[in-house]
């Protein structure tokens, strides 16, 4: 995959292919996973990151670790359960990542090649349902707001790297691009890792879709000034009542959004929904490192021994949330308890 693939991940000979999101926007590198090990690495630092990717990276984990643990005697499936149990703990809030395990799991009975080949349907129906869900979202979204072109605010990185392809918030703003319907994205940076500063403000120049980055405390403002007419963005988990856990700073937007009275529209693959849990309360938010508070670019700011609370994501209520679009369009809350949900 060179600069020009629209891919962030693939299967390359055995082994896993990924853009390298820790090295962006300076160096556009390629990382070539061989270990289970290797790609729990590189989902945990986020050099492969974004709900739908690391469900796709973790199904090619496991599918990795069927090929190793295949012998003259067939498959260790016992091994390869393990190890997907790892891969599946390797982040605990996007659902796509123990949804996908889980299903490319199911598939042992069938040898590596089985797993294989679940794992790759994934991959290839990623970019399908992006697309879908992209123009879903793009109609709904010219629908509430009537005037074009429009000045859109999204959070966190949501594009073709958080995907397989294209994207699901940022590929809805791609979509209303392509046809000459936005004047302006506003994103904000997204403290502390940066996925907007670094990844959203690179996929917008490469898409040539003009744009400004906010402090994140600067998102609210704008809404309050009147600078946006929608807002887009994405989802690590939505639960059977509507209610969205996203990246932090995402609860404060919606928030605002509403006192504002600007539509807050959220996409998401259906892969994304987890009707095993009745609301937000239930979700496991993963809480991660004080170092990346109190360092920026790798120089202590705060005093040594600060303490920190470092949520990766908050939860948006389904009352605040003007609707959940999805690649079979809107998400109706309260659906049934789905069983494989994990
Ligand atoms: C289409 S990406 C969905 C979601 O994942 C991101 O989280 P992270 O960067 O920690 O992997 C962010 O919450 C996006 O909205």
């Amino acid at each position: 995959m060179g600069n020009s693939s629209t891919r962030s991940i693939a299967w390359r000979d055995g082994t896993i292919e990924a853009v390298d999101q820790v090295a962006l926007p300076h160096e556009y590198r390629l990382l070539r996973l061989t270990t289970v090990d290797q790609v729990i690495d590189a989902i945990q630092r986020l050099a492969i990151r974004g709900a739908p990717a690391i469900g796709v990276a973790g199904a090619l984990a496991v599918a990795l670790s069927a090929r190793v643990h295949t012998h003259a005697g067939g498959c260790d499936e016992i091994a390869v359960r393990t190890e997907a149990q790892r891969i599946a703990d390797a982040r605990p809030t996007a659902v796509n990542l123990s949804w996908a395990v889980r299903r490319v799991v199911g598939k042992l009975g069938g040898g590596a090649d089985a797993v294989l080949a679940e794992a790759l349907e994934i991959l290839a129906e990623d970019e399908r349902q992006n697309r879908a869900a992209a123009s879903h979202a793009a109609d709904l979204v010219r629908r509430l707001c009537r005037q074009e072109p429009l000045r859109l605010l999204t959070h966190c990185n949501t594009g073709r790297l958080a995907t397989v392809a294209w994207g699901t918030a940022l590929g809805t703003i791609r979509e209303l691009a392509a046809a000459g319907g936005v004047a302006e994205v506003l994103f904000g940076e997204t403290r502390p890792l940066l996925q907007g500063a670094r990844l959203t403000a690179w996929e917008l120049a490469e898409a040539g879709i003009p744009h400004r980055m906010l402090v994140d405390s600067a998102g609210p403002a704008a809404l309050a000034a009147g600078m946006v007419d929608c807002v887009l963005v994405g989802a690590d988990r939505v639960c059977a009542n509507g209610d969205v856990a996203n990246k932090i700073g995402t609860y404060s937007l919606a928030l605002a959004a509403n006192r504002a009275g600007v539509p807050f529209v959220v996409v998401a693959p259906e892969s994304t929904l987890d009707l095993s849990l009745a609301g937000g309360a239930d979700i496991v938010i993963e809480e991660r490192a004080a170092g990346e508070v109190v360092a920026f670019g790798g120089v202590d700011v705060a005093p040594a021994g600060t303490r920190v609370f470092n949520p990766a994501f908050d939860v948006t209520p389904a009352e605040l949330i003007t609707a959940v679009v999805t690649e079979n369009g809107l998400f109706s809350p309260q659906a049934a308890v789905r069983e494989d949900a994990s």
